[in-house]
């Protein structure tokens, strides 16, 4: 903890150096007015000095203004500090996550991830806020308090052997109880996530098999936990304030009887007790925060904890030291003996690709046709680097893909995922992800080959009309051509697409591809698809079954030599059906 605090607060140094100084003094003018205060009634008040009580008096109104005025502005620069390291701390998160692979990703899972960045974040600002006050106020409060008081009294001080001793067994009481919820309160947030994230992105499944009881009840069972974890903590730290205060009451009540009749025998005088009274509100209060940190602290353990894990993977996908940049890409694409396993360290887990190797020309279309789960997705991912070969290797244009600059070669790329997935924002603004200068024309011309632009130009906002998050306010076709679209932007010397025409209709997915004929004929075109109407008229067609590459051909040539290819074929509708 006080390694990752000095990390991330280095940046900070000057003002944590003046919130530090504020501190100081703001901590001292508040042991210095019961000092004053004392001097009032004992001199003052007790010789009636009207004179000394008003000089006294406006001496005190202007060190509780200075006081205020310290205290404001630690408080102030303090949040700015805590705020500042919650803005790089989250920063920094995201920096790492932008770089997971798919696997690292799917080993931890989205709802942890952005709870990590978000409320775990959170708690290590409030600690870290609550410490700023804390750390310089408790140790002069608590030894201010204690010079003073038994500079006053050492008799009276005796009160604290028995008060401080109890408020710090009470801490570590209610420390060893509550320690266990906030761990299993980051948990249930955590698995609140995943329900809330499976459910809302899910909503459609969960009317169509309506399962709504069902999710109704799972989401209920961790609501319901989590409710019972808070209401564990809420009662604990509720409990906790009125025995603080009947410390804080017993102590006091001891002391004014003990003090008065001390002063009663001429031992004290009245104004060094009230003095007195309001030093040893000092040391306890002191004790009471050194006792929050303490209980605040395994919080935002946890927290730092959970933060740290994904600061400290080290994403599998890098630039060398040595990557370099081609001066262009031509697009050949190699794979030459690739294998790869989502979970490399594990024999047991068998790899999903194994031993592929083949070719795909520039200006040729590739074409990978297979059973679903056989690797198709996870070859194209192989390509930009979304995940890298555990064997083998992957060359464009005969350099290995692992010693270029991942940002240059995803220029050279034009990739329509799977899930055709479109940013929140206006349409211009996710075509322009393509290439932000793109020109109105090249926009425009793009949609038009995307068989999109019929529907946007119907669009009274055309260029510029909202997308939802995800794009789910567009149909899944509509969403696939804007996808393709924004491939197209980019001219890329690779195109990659993957099951992006599944959506389309047969006539559009037709035209689609004509209309993309003319704009490739440089470039590198793989297409994983289902449909055989979408890859009959690849210049090759890869077969893939478990992972491995059954069969490579044209159509023609597959029809003779493929089992599994004229299976896949029979089992489809033939061109003449799908057209009658
Ligand atoms: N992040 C992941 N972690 C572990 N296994 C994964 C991960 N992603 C995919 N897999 C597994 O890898 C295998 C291949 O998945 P992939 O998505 O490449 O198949 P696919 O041929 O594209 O399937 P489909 O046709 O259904 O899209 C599947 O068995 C899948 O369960």
């Amino acid at each position: 903890m006080t390694g990752f605090l000095r990390r991330v607060l280095s940046p900070y140094r000057g003002l944590l150096i003046l919130v530090i100084l504020l501190q100081l003094g703001q901590s001292f003018l508040t042991m210095y007015l019961p000092t004053i205060n004392s001097r009032v009634i004992d001199y003052g008040v007790a010789n009636a000095d009207a004179a000394y009580i008003m000089h006294q008096g406006i001496l005190m109104l202007g060190i509780a203004l200075i006081q205020f005025l310290l205290s404001t502005l630690a408080g102030i620069f303090g949040a700015k500090v805590a705020l500042m390291t919650g803005r790089d701390l989250r920063e920094q998160v995201y920096e790492k996550l932008i770089h997971f692979s798919r696997r690292m990703i799917g080993s931890m899972g989205a709802p942890t991830l952005i709870t990590r960045a978000t409320n775990d974040v959170q708690q290590v600002i409030q600690f870290i806020t609550f410490l700023f006050t804390a750390i310089i106020a408790a140790p002069m409060m608590f030894i201010g308090g204690l010079v003073l008081a038994l500079s006053q009294s050492v008799k009276l001080s005796v009160v604290l052997l028995v008060t401080i001793p109890l408020l710090l067994g009470v801490s570590v009481v209610f420390l060893k109880l509550i320690l266990p919820y906030y761990r299993e309160q980051q948990t249930k947030i955590d698995e609140m996530n995943t329900v809330l994230r499976d459910q809302i992105s899910g909503i459609r499944v969960v009317k169509a098999f309506t399962k709504e009881q069902g999710e109704k009840e799972r989401f209920e069972r961790i609501n319901g936990d989590l409710s019972r974890i808070n209401t564990s903590i809420g009662k604990i730290t509720g409990l906790m304030q009125p025995i603080f205060t009947l410390t804080m009451s017993f102590a006091n009540i001891s002391l004014i009887w003990l003090g008065g009749r001390m002063a009663g025998n001429g031992q004290v005088q009245i104004g060094q007790v009230i003095g007195f009274v309001t030093y040893i509100s000092f040391i306890l209060t002191a004790t009471l925060m050194a006792s929050m940190i303490f209980i605040m602290l395994p919080r935002a353990e946890v927290s730092v904890t959970r933060i740290e894990e994904i600061l400290n993977s080290e994403s599998e996908i890098q630039d060398r030291e040595d990557a370099f940049l081609p001066e262009q890409f031509r697009g050949e694409i190699c794979f030459e003996h690739v294998t790869y396993s989502y979970a490399p360290d594990n024999e047991q887990v068998e790899p999903v690709l194994k031993d592929i190797s083949f070719c795909a020309q520039p200006g040729k279309t590739t074409a990978i046709i297979g059973s679903t789960g056989c690797g198709k997705t996870t070859l194209l991912d192989m390509i930009p680097r979304l995940a890298d070969v555990t064997e083998g290797t992957v060359f464009v244009d005969g350099m290995d893909v692992r010693k270029l600059l991942r940002h240059e070669l995803d220029q050279a790329i034009g990739m329509v995922p799977q899930k055709a997935f479109l940013f929140s924002g206006t349409l211009e603004d996710n075509l322009r992800d393509g290439k932000p200068d793109a020109t109105q024309e090249e926009l425009w011309e793009a949609l038009s080959i995307a068989q999109a632009k019929e529907f946007v130009e119907k669009n009274e906002r055309g260029l510029k009309m909202k997308i939802s998050e995800g794009g789910t306010n567009f149909s899944g076709g509509q969403r696939q051509r804007l996808a393709i679209a924004r491939a197209i932007v980019r001219r890329p010397s690779i195109y990659l697409f993957d099951d992006s025409f599944s959506a389309l209709d047969y006539r559009t997915d037709q035209e689609l591809r004509r209309a993309l004929k003319p704009v490739t004929q440089n470039a590198a075109v793989i297409i994983v698809a289902q449909r055989i109407s979408t890859i009959k008229d690849a210049d090759q067609i890869l077969v893939m079954n478990q992972g491995r590459i059954e069969a490579v051909g044209t159509h023609e040539e597959l029809m003779q030599s493929s089992r599994t290819y004229q299976e896949i074929v029979a089992s489809q509708p033939t061109d003449k059906e799908v057209a009658s």
